[in-house]
């Protein structure tokens, strides 16, 4: 299952990544937004977090205008990993380094069609499992 929210500045970006999961046949859960109005980012970030901490869900998808604050408030959260990414060369490298297990991307900054393939690429790229990676990410743990 993969988690997905966004706040009001992510919301548009939001749908097409929705479209996309649906295309794809990917289960998932949208902890809202669910419109436009204005909302606060770290509530979202917070909701994704424990989806993924509780075990619920796999990966997390987190939009807000920027993806900078949501990204900011998911990191707060031990055990989160929460990856900043507009291009598919850090979305493949945050997976076989960093083992994230967010994206978050600014629905003020990307288009779709290219943050799709930043998502796609997010959510097919497996950790590398290599020593010298789960020795930092245990790092960034204690
Ligand atoms: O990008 C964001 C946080 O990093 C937010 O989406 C942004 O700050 C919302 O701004 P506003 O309330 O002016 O729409």
């Amino acid at each position: 299952m993969i988690a997905i929210a966004s706040d009001h500045g992510g919301f548009a970006l939001k749908q097409e990544i929705i479209a996309y999961l649906k295309a794809q046949n990917l289960a998932f859960k949208d902890f809202g937004c669910y419109n436009e109005d204005a909302v606060d980012y770290p509530d979202y970030a917070k909701a994704v977090a424990h989806s993924i901490l509780d075990g619920e869900c796999e990966k997390g998808i987190l939009i807000c205008g920027t993806g900078i604050g949501i990204s900011i408030a998911a990191n707060k959260i031990k055990g989160i990993r929460c990856a900043l990414c507009h291009d598919v060369f850090s979305a493949e490298a945050t997976r076989l380094h960093n083992d994230a297990n967010i994206i978050a991307m600014g629905g003020r900054v990307i288009g779709p069609s290219h943050a799709v393939k930043v998502v796609d690429t997010f959510l097919n790229t497996a950790f590398s499992n290599d020593e010298r990676h789960k020795r930092r990410i245990t790092k960034i743990e204690d």
